[in-house]
């Protein structure tokens, strides 16, 4: 039996304020950075060692596995950090407060971009200064891989690669996992392991830095997940 074990990033400032995030690399408040201390403890004091990391590119999921590692004296650990770990790429909703959208668009129609599967959310522009493509840290992407807008199906398309080659065979050579990342990011993956329909998945919320675990058999199939308390 193997442990898996998946964390949300703590709060960041724009989560705070209410604000949609995406890609945005939005640090941390000082609350998400205390959040991500006690999840630390948390798994201190449950027995948790890891061999391995994984985060996103965005520093709140990188600061979060930090602070967790740094509670666990596991800092000497490897982290590998990709891309495909980002949160779901919000398009021009980045930046924006979600009560004002709502105000303008109305629930439903905000509750389909941040949760249908298949709904975009507006898309930017390439010259727009939130388009990834100015950005040296996506300079390995294709041109095809940098989003202008991204549905929740396309998050887990994009994540679902780092999944089977890198994070799978990891766990195949029975190295224990962390992996720290975002809401959507975490639900895609969520939805893949547990093999929950579009529907179920709509209505998963992935609290903060609140240390989700699951056990796995050899297959590495599904035998309980649970949060840690
Ligand atoms: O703004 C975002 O990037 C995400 C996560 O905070 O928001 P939502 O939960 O609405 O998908």
């Amino acid at each position: 039996m193997q442990k898996l074990v998946l964390i949300r990033h703590g709060e960041s400032f724009w989560n705070k304020e209410n604000r949609f995030t995406g890609w945005e690399d939005v640090d941390l408040s000082e609350e998400g950075c205390q959040q991500a201390h006690r999840a630390g403890q948390l798994l201190r004091k449950h027995g948790f060692t890891f061999d391995i990391g994984f985060t996103s590119v965005l520093k709140r999921s990188i600061k979060t596995m930090h602070f967790v590692l740094e509670e666990l004296d596991q800092l000497w650990i490897p982290v590998q950090k990709s891309w495909r770990l980002n949160e779901r790429f919000y398009g021009a909703l980045q930046g924006l407060n979600k009560d004002e959208i709502t105000a303008k668009y109305g629930e439903e129609q905000v509750h389909k971009w941040r949760r249908d599967p298949h709904e975009h959310p507006p898309a930017i522009t390439t010259d727009d200064p939130r388009f990834p493509g100015h950005y040296l840290r996506y300079n390995d992407l294709t041109y095809r891989e940098l989003p202008l807008t991204e549905n929740l199906s396309e998050t887990m398309t994009r994540a679902l690669p780092f999944w089977h080659e890198v994070i799978v065979p990891a766990m195949r050579q029975n190295q224990k996992v962390i992996i720290a990342a975002h809401g959507n990011s975490l639900r895609a993956l969520v939805q893949y392991i547990d093999n929950l329909r579009d529907e179920e998945v709509s209505q998963l919320d992935i609290p903060t830095a609140q240390p989700w675990v699951y056990e796995l058999d050899d297959r590495l199939d599904k035998i309980r997940h649970y949060y840690l308390d």
